[in-house]
């Protein structure tokens, strides 16, 4: 037997705050020894942060990553344990993101990634170059103050594997382990027994199974020992890093870390037979026919052993259930996360909320609320970082310290209902119910006093007053008096948050929140600059369906029973008087349900569709209950409005990133903002298929919801209900 312990770990990394990164590198590598691992991977980049971004153009960032190197090698930190950092390095006059892989105080090898992040939120190749060559490697020279610090002027780098004296083992970054020919597949056939991959990955509301099918492919059919470690958390941008650092041998997760945590550093380990990989790969004879042919990958020796024989100390590891989280759990946990990572680190006392008591700010109140159940939590289980930041945060007088999570909530969340004489009693009350269950300090206030002073100024200034459509107004003057409510509260947000803790003797200021969700920006149903205009928003990138699902779950799981009447209350703005006859609803503003905005949404970005391909697979999709002209029609009337609000994108509140379809114009959906709204050429294209088909006769019969007509279109592409993250969701891209 060979008997070997490795650990891996999700760190809490903050992009450019070295000092934090190496206080938690170093916790994480005293509780690997700890343990009694002779393994230690870390993170993607874990000494600079992975969203350094263009940081990584400027070589101070390079030269403080070796600076931070040096002080774990010139410790004792190696000593006696594999270690695996992640940084970047230049060599000559190219950029790379490395493992760089140390033991006994001496860099043993540098491994450069092959295979660059540039999809959807990455963009490594903006700061990195892939290292293309795999049939040697190079000498690397140390930059001059490390070598002399390290007793060591060179080192191997390139594509290539350690030899141990009992085992081989190889870094694989990333994304490589998801490209089209992957690093793992040619180690494998070369003796590689142990793959360690340091990631740099983001959540994704149900993408966890492709991560976790991915290790599983790549280990149980060619054997071998995979383990996994990841950021987890806010370092300092739109992504949450989800953590789940992992080991799987053979196939099997035999050691799984949390996917959603308030932990700085979360170290897991796994015990393993290596004997076990060799024993599967020469049970396959075209396994070893493979490897007997295959092309030798560069190595190194290193001189020592890493694994035990046979020993009764402690049982080898067994394998785990896979933990998924469903979708709702997901939307609760990860946006609370990130937003205490982004509390804790802006300075900031609290959040202020404005809450409407509809749909969308009622879960942005959830989520705070579940963060501050968290954060109680976590203090009870004796984490003390979480305590230090809680207390800070919260102000406590000495020797008091947050027990309670609507205790807590009332310190640093306040709600606001800012109603008009356009609110009904129900929403108000339905804030104010939510606010005492989550625990905020809630105010309640009318802001008709302001509106008319400025329809006054108004006034004043051209002789005019506009009225209301259903008081005879045109559709001018009708949005005109809808806009001036919604952008009054923003400011008047703005202000509570930088006053209100004056008003309550404390320091510092509070954060807004905004609660727009994704299909609202996709249309444009939103004012631009009104309330959806906050500092960051945690839902910015989830849908109105989805969201829907999370009320229902919240209101048992979260205890936050109201929930479940606020879920079930038609979406309405407030914006226009409400008549006998008259109440303004979302769906009949916006022309379309959230359901079909859902749709629209997922078929433009996910599935790439433009105007005259959504309308084909719409033809598909809906076609036995949809004449092709009113699919044609439908299909228009979305592109006209997304095009023409499509500029409101561009000031879209920074959102947590939690979907594929997202539509954020800043670093994921990157379109211009001025359209011709009108796509005569799209449009035409359109028509000319309509007449094809025989207008409004041709009904397809048989294709509805749940065909997959052209085999790209899944059935759950209407939001969450269908799919888990465990089930094998076929529309997250990574
Ligand atoms: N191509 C372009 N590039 C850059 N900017 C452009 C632009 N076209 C217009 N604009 C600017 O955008 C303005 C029009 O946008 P905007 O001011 O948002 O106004 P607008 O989109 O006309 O109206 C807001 C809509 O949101 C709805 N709504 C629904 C629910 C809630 C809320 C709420 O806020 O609570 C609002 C409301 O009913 C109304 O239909 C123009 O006045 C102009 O300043
Ligand atoms: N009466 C109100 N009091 C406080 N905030 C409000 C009020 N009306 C709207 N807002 C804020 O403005 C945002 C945008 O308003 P909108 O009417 O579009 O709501 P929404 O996006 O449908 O969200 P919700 O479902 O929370 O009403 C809301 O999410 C909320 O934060
Ligand atoms: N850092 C990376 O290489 C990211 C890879 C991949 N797209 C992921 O999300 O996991």
């Amino acid at each position: 037997m060979r008997l070997l312990k490795v650990a891996t770990c999700n760190l809490n990394q903050w992009a450019m705050d070295f000092d934090c990164n190496l206080k938690n590198i170093k916790e994480s590598i005293s509780r690997a020894k700890q343990l009694g691992a002779a393994i230690r991977l870390g993170p993607e980049l874990e000494i600079t942060g992975y969203g350094c971004e263009d940081h990584f153009l400027e070589l101070d960032t390079i030269s403080h990553a070796w600076e931070c190197l040096k002080e774990l090698l010139v410790g004792d930190w190696t000593d006696g344990i594999f270690c695996s950092f992640g940084m970047p390095v230049v060599r000559g006059s190219e950029r790379y993101n490395c493992q760089v892989l140390c033991m006994n105080r001496k860099i043993i090898m540098i491994r450069p990634k092959t295979c660059l992040a540039n999809d959807g939120n990455y963009r490594e190749l903006r700061w990195f170059t892939a290292w293309k060559q795999k049939d040697q490697m190079v000498e690397f020279q140390l930059p001059p103050n490390i070598a002399d610090d390290i007793s060591q002027k060179t080192v191997p780098f390139g594509y290539g594997f350690i030899k141990f004296l009992d085992t081989a083992i190889a870094a694989e970054i990333c994304e490589e382990l998801f490209s089209s020919v992957t690093p793992h597949s040619q180690l494998a056939l070369n003796g590689v027994e142990v793959f360690m991959n340091a990631s740099g990955s983001h959540h994704q509301l149900r993408k966890l199974d492709v991560r976790m099918d991915a290790f599983r492919a790549a280990t149980k059919s060619r054997g071998g020992l995979y383990i996994y470690s990841n950021q987890q958390g806010c370092d300092g941008g739109r992504l949450y890093y989800d953590g789940c650092c992992c080991v799987v041998i053979n196939g099997d997760v035999v050691a799984q870390g949390s996917q959603f945590s308030l932990k700085d550093v979360e170290v897991v380990v796994a015990h393993v037979d290596l004997d076990a990989v060799a024993s599967l790969r020469l049970s396959s004879s075209s396994f070893q026919e493979q490897a007997s042919s295959e092309t030798t990958v560069p190595s190194i020796v290193a001189p020592y052993k890493l694994c035990r024989s046979f020993h009764l100390e402690e049982p080898v590891s067994h394998p785990l259930k896979i933990r998924y989280h469903e979708p709702e759990e997901e939307i609760a946990f990860g946006p609370a996360c990130w937003l205490w990572d982004y509390l804790r680190r802006s300075g900031a006392s609290g959040f202020l909320l404005p809450l409407s008591g509809g749909a969308d700010s009622s879960s942005v109140a959830a989520i705070v609320g579940c963060m501050c159940q968290l954060v109680v939590k976590e203090i009870d289980n004796g984490d003390e970082q979480v305590k230090i930041d809680a207390l800070r945060i919260g102000q406590y007088p000495d020797g008091q310290y947050p027990t309670d999570s609507k205790e807590f909530a009332k310190r640093i969340f306040y709600t606001v209902f800012m109603g008009t004489e356009n609110s009904s009693e129900a929403t108000r009350s339905r804030a104010k119910v939510l606010a005492d269950e989550v625990g905020s300090w809630h105010l309640d206030v009318c802001i008709d006093g302001v509106i008319s002073s400025l329809l006054t100024l108004f006034q004043t200034l051209t002789g005019k007053r506009p009225r209301y459509k259903v008081d005879g107004g045109s559709n001018t003057e009708n949005i005109g008096l809808q806009n001036i409510q919604a952008r009054i509260r923003m400011v008047l947000a703005f202000m509570l948050a930088s006053l209100m803790p004056w008003v309550h003797s404390k320091s510092g200021f509070y954060l807004v929140l905004g609660s727009s969700n994704v299909d609202e920006a996709l249309r444009g149903y939103l004012t631009k600059y009104d309330c959806s205009s906050a500092d960051i928003n945690p839902i910015g990138s989830i849908s109105k369906t989805d969201l829907r699902t999370f009320l229902r779950w919240a209101a048992v799981h979260l205890g936050y029973s109201s929930l479940a009447e606020v879920e079930a209350a038609p979406p309405t703005a407030e914006l226009e008087p409400i008549r006998s006859n008259y109440s303004q609803l979302d769906e009949v503003d916006m022309g379309m349900t959230y359901e079909e905005l859902s749709v629209y949404g997922r078929l433009r970005k996910i599935f790439r569709r433009g105007p005259v391909s959504m309308f084909q697979d719409l033809c598909f999709k809906w076609g036995s209950r949809m004449t092709p002209s009113e699919i044609g029609e439908k299909v228009k009337y979305f592109f006209k409005y997304y095009s023409i609000n499509r500029h409101k994108m561009t000031v879209l509140t920074p959102s947590y990133h939690a979907e594929s379809y997202s539509p954020e114009d800043n670093r994921f959906d990157l379109r211009q903002f001025l359209y011709n709204s009108r796509w005569p050429f799209q449009f035409r294209k359109i028509d000319e298929l309509i007449k094809e088909a025989n207008g409004d006769k041709a009904l397809l019969s048989g294709l509805d919801n749940g065909d997959k007509p052209t085999g790209v279109i899944s059935d759950d592409i209407g939001g969450m209900g269908v799919a888990a993250a465990g089930s094998g969701n076929p529309n997250v891209g990574l």
